[in-house]
């Protein structure tokens, strides 16, 4: 049986999550709580050297990133195509997108939540607003990319169905809503792909983004 460690603070255990619940693909879930430091115990420092969830293990197989992860799972178990598709050139441009991804979407907008969220939590201090208006920044540019170099005139990233792509940004792109920001306020065609992505998702979105709602409405009744 397939062993998922996650903890559903992290986006890329979202994506995980949702990807196997989605294709209705067996597995367990053990929880790997981050801010308990779970993460760091001797066991689970056996399973992932790095210290990070999420992690998959399937019969003795072990795996570490989830961008592998997925593309593992449609390898491993029988999916619909357009998550990843066989064609060369359809495959090339997922792989594209998910190259990307992680010194871009992931790292921009993890960074808003961060210096928004997580920073001021650890520490009681306020948020550091130079630091904060620098990491907008820095996100703008990557929403800019995502809509003219991705997005395009397409309904998906990275063409006329889901795929990976679409699952891991819609992820990252949710975290900072822990912190009561939607990202995607002033871009109408990113809000359309959000849509788009959420009704393919179907109720595995908001199920998995459960805990993140929760972290928004407590920051939100702090204000
Ligand atoms: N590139 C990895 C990123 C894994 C990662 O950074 N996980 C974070 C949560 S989102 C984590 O476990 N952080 C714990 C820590 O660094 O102490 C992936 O996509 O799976």
């Amino acid at each position: 049986m397939l062993k998922v460690f996650v903890d559903l603070m992290s986006q890329p255990c979202r994506a995980l999550i949702i990807f196997l619940t989605v294709n209705k693909i067996p597995h367990t879930v053990h929880t790997v709580a981050l801010r308990k430091g779970q993460n760091r115990t001797p066991e689970f420092t056996k399973l992932n050297p790095m210290q990070k969830v999420p992690v998959m293990e399937e019969d003795g197989f072990v795996l570490t990133e989830s961008d592998a992860m997925l593309k593992y799972l449609t390898a491993a178990y029988s999916v619909p195509d357009h998550w990843y598709p066989r064609q060369p050139q359809k495959r090339a441009r997922v792989d594209e997108y998910t190259a990307w991804h992680h010194v871009n979407t992931r790292l921009h907008a993890s960074k808003v939540f961060i210096t928004e969220v997580l920073i001021p939590r650890m520490t009681g201090q306020p948020v550091d607003d130079v630091k904060l208006q620098h990491a907008l920044r820095e996100l703008d540019e990557t929403l800019d990319k995502l809509e003219t170099m991705f997005l395009k005139e397409k309904d998906f990233l990275c063409g006329d169905d889901i795929t990976l792509a679409d699952l891991l940004a819609v992820c990252e792109l949710m975290q900072p809503l822990g912190g009561g920001r939607d990202v995607l306020v002033n871009r109408p065609r990113l809000q359309e792909w959000k849509s788009r992505v959420q009704s393919a998702l179907g109720d595995s979105f908001d199920h998995a983004h459960k805990i993140l709602y929760r972290l928004k409405d407590k920051h939100i009744s702090k204000l």
